[in-house]
């Protein structure tokens, strides 16, 4: 069957109130268009329904407008829309989708939107990374550096959409360059979930946590964890009673993933097994928040999770004064003041230091991490002190909790393996699984440190808002003025007073009065 020349969707009967005769003549012709309509209508969802063909065949033969209909009358649910068009017809389930969603809003239209459609691989995003998709969301990448970090050299990357941040980045490596660049240490590598279990009484939950914290009960949830991966390996199990609820906090390596859904499923695997032991118990909820995922928690910040990185460099002193424009001793004393002693009194847990969370997150969203995670993620204690005779600065970072991987999540779709390409960390390691995801967080926490420097510098030279008038509020980005009518109305109101007037004292408006 040939594809069907363009279709009008069934429109809602005419009320026309008017009486001449061309109203009569214009609603037999709506009559007759409607009744076509349902005709074609009837013919869409035969097809649909019986057609002697495989479902995305018959819906090929269907213009994009066809299977919208059959969508709006529900025979089509919209997010099945890639199931039911075909894995070669993708980008046309974007596009139908996008148009179902425009004509059922009263809002802005989406199907002539600013947000992209098409140069998109949508088949990375199916059943890995998102739903009911309508395009996607193009960011800045900007790279930073290159920074030294462990004798290699790499450029940093980072999606923003924080003007000054990338320059910020950039004179942190330029500083820390100067000075042999950056050594970092990872101390530990451990993604942690953490259940919650009720049990019938404390007797109970006190029994079931004497026998976690023992060697049998260990070794016999190690195995059923293991079970569930060729990567997740179990390394600790800590346990911890409220009442008669139980939390146990699973940890473990991961390999290349960053490993929240490998751990979920060994724990789940876990808890099957510890179920048969103990049959009383009743697992609450997968995570207990013991774990503690995407929410700023202390456990996080004593304990660490994901992996565990401290860097450190040093700055010579001239360097501190021709690159950063201020010097050691107010470097020092501000990074004590502001974000040890600042971030005391503001009751802070992790947040020891200046705009971490900037700078990962920006590093985040170019490799495809997940964004959430910059919660625990960005943990982070800035130290700083005078060196070599007071001459020159000692600085580290420690960030117990950088949460990244290079195989999963995000990590699939094309751009942002690109990036950990360049980066030389796409993927899983050949050798040495868990290798490149911890490089990341290597270059993660090298990144923070150029950050922290380098604010810390514009701060203690009074420079932040200078920087940001410069590279964060262009003129072409400033809030555009009224529209032309109405300001035009505005000058000829105010324009009887004088003759010149300042709309947003940006473009001088000459009015005619
Ligand atoms: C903006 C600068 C770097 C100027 O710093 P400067 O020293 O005046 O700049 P410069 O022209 O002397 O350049 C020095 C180096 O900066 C880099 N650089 C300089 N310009 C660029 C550029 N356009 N693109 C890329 N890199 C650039 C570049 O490395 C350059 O070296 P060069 O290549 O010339 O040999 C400095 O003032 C600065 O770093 N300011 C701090 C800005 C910042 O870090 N903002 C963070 C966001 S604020 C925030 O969100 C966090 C906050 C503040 O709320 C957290 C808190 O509570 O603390
Ligand atoms: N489930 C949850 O509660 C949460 C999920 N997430 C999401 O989870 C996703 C990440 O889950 P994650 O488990 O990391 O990734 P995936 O779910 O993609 O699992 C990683 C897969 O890669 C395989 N693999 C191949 N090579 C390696 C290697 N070298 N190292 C590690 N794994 C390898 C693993 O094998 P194998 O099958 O043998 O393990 C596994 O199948 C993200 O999208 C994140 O947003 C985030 C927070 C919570």
């Amino acid at each position: 069957m040939p594809m069907r020349s363009s279709f009008r969707l069934v429109s809602p009967p005419h009320s026309s109130g008017s009486s001449d005769t061309s109203s009569s003549a214009d609603s037999s012709e709506n009559a007759k268009n409607m009744v076509e309509e349902v005709r074609s209508l009837a013919q869409c969802i035969d097809i649909f329904e019986n057609g002697p063909r495989p479902l995305s065949e018959s819906l090929a033969l269907l213009n994009d407008e066809e299977v919208i209909m059959l969508a709006q009358c529900g025979k089509i649910a919209a997010y099945s829309l890639e199931k039911v068009l075909g894995m070669n017809e993708l980008e046309r389930a974007v596009r139908i989708r996008r148009a179902l969603i425009s004509r059922a809003s009263s809002t802005q239209t989406l199907e002539a939107s600013d947000i992209p459609l098409a140069d998109y691989d949508y088949s990375k995003v199916l059943g890995a990374c998102c739903e009911n998709v309508v395009g996607y969301i193009p960011l800045p990448l900007g790279i930073a550096g290159p920074l030294y970090i462990d004798g290699t050299l790499y450029p940093i990357p980072m999606a923003t959409a924080e003007g000054t941040l990338v320059a910020s980045a950039s004179r942190g490596c330029k500083a820390l360059n100067a000075g042999g660049g950056v050594t970092t240490v990872l101390t530990q590598d451990g993604m942690t979930r953490g259940p919650a279990i009720d049990f019938p009484s404390i007797v109970d939950a006190a029994s079931a946590k004497i026998w976690i914290d023992s060697p049998e009960g260990y070794s016999t949830l190690k195995k059923a964890f293991e079970s569930t991966s060729r990567f997740a390996k179990l390394k600790s199990l800590k346990t911890a009673m409220a009442g008669r609820t139980l939390y146990v906090r699973f940890a473990t390596s991961t390999g290349d993933a960053m490993g929240m859904n490998m751990i979920s499923k060994g724990t789940e695997k876990a808890l099957e097994v510890m179920q048969e032991r103990y049959p009383g118990m009743v697992v609450l909820a997968l995570s207990g928040n013991y774990c503690t995922d995407k929410k700023p928690a202390a456990i996080n910040w004593i304990e660490g999770r994901g992996k565990s990185v401290v860097a450190e460099a040093v700055i010579p002193g001239h360097v501190v004064k021709s690159v950063l424009k201020t010097t050691v001793p107010a470097l020092v004393n501000l990074n004590t003041k502001k974000n040890l002693v600042g971030s005391a009194m503001a009751g802070s847990i992790g947040g020891f230091n200046a705009h971490a969370a900037n700078i990962l997150t920006a590093i985040f969203l170019a490799t495809g991490q997940d964004p959430a995670q910059n919660v625990e993620s960005s943990m982070c204690m800035t130290l700083m002190e005078a060196v070599n005779d007071g001459e020159d600065l000692l600085m580290t970072v420690s960030m117990p909790c950088i949460e990244v991987g290079t195989v999963g999540g995000g990590t699939v779709l094309g751009p942002q393996k690109a990036v950990l390409e360049m980066l030389g960390i796409k993927g899983a390691h050949p050798t040495s699984p868990g290798h490149n995801a911890q490089t990341l967080a290597r270059i993660i926490a090298a990144a923070v440190m150029a950050g922290e420097l380098s604010l810390l510098g514009a701060l203690a030279a009074g420079h932040l808002i200078r920087a940001h008038m410069q590279h964060n509020r262009a003129p072409q980005t400033v809030a555009a003025p009224v529209s032309e009518k109405i300001s035009r109305s505005w000058c000829a109101e105010e324009g009887k007073k004088n003759k010149l007037l300042y709309l947003y004292n940006v473009t001088p408006v000459l009015t005619d009065v």
